[in-house]
């Protein structure tokens, strides 16, 4: 079912006073950054191989990435999986009783679907299944 780790998000909470780090210290590729109205975050993606670090900054104080970062400060939110077929990936987690936070694919950055497994079924770790565009 998972294929690569897409990318690991990162909460902040600027996106202008976290990417030198990434990008100058670590010298890693920035690709852009975008804002994800939906999900209530500005994020900025950094290369690194074949996955990428995904910054989020919250734009709204209901934002999960406020939220977050009220209960535990910056640092590391989900990880994200990449699926060819998100449907067919949440009908099997749904068939084996994995507690979804999303049972219908959402719009993420850059033209991909995503849907969250719920962090109290997966060890407490925020996991996200994500399609990319092209598929
Ligand atoms: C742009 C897009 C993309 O990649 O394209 C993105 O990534 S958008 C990335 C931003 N969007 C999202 O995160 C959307 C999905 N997230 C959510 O729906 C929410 O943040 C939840 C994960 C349901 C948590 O919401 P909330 O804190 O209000 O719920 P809650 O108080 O019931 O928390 C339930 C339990 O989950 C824990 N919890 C909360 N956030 C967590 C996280 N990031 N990682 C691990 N555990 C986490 C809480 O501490 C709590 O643990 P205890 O029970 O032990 O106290
Ligand atoms: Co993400």
């Amino acid at each position: 079912m998972t294929k690569k780790i897409n990318h690991i998000g990162i909460a902040v909470k600027s996106l202008e006073a976290s990417i030198p780090f990434y990008r100058d210290t670590l010298g890693m590729a920035y690709e852009g950054s975008e804002e994800v109205a939906e999900q209530k975050v500005k994020v900025a993606f950094l290369a690194v191989g074949e996955s990428r670090i995904e910054l989020l900054e919250p734009t709204a104080e209901d934002s999960p990435v406020a939220k977050f970062i009220e209960k535990n400060g910056e640092g590391i939110h989900h990880i994200a999986y990449q699926v060819d077929d998100i449907e067919t990936a949440l009908a099997e987690l749904q068939q084996q009783e994995v507690r979804l936070i999303d049972k219908v694919p959402r719009r993420g950055a850059h033209g991909t679907r995503i849907a969250f497994l719920h962090p109290r079924a997966t060890g407490g770790v925020l996991t996200e299944l994500c399609q990319a565009a092209d598929h």
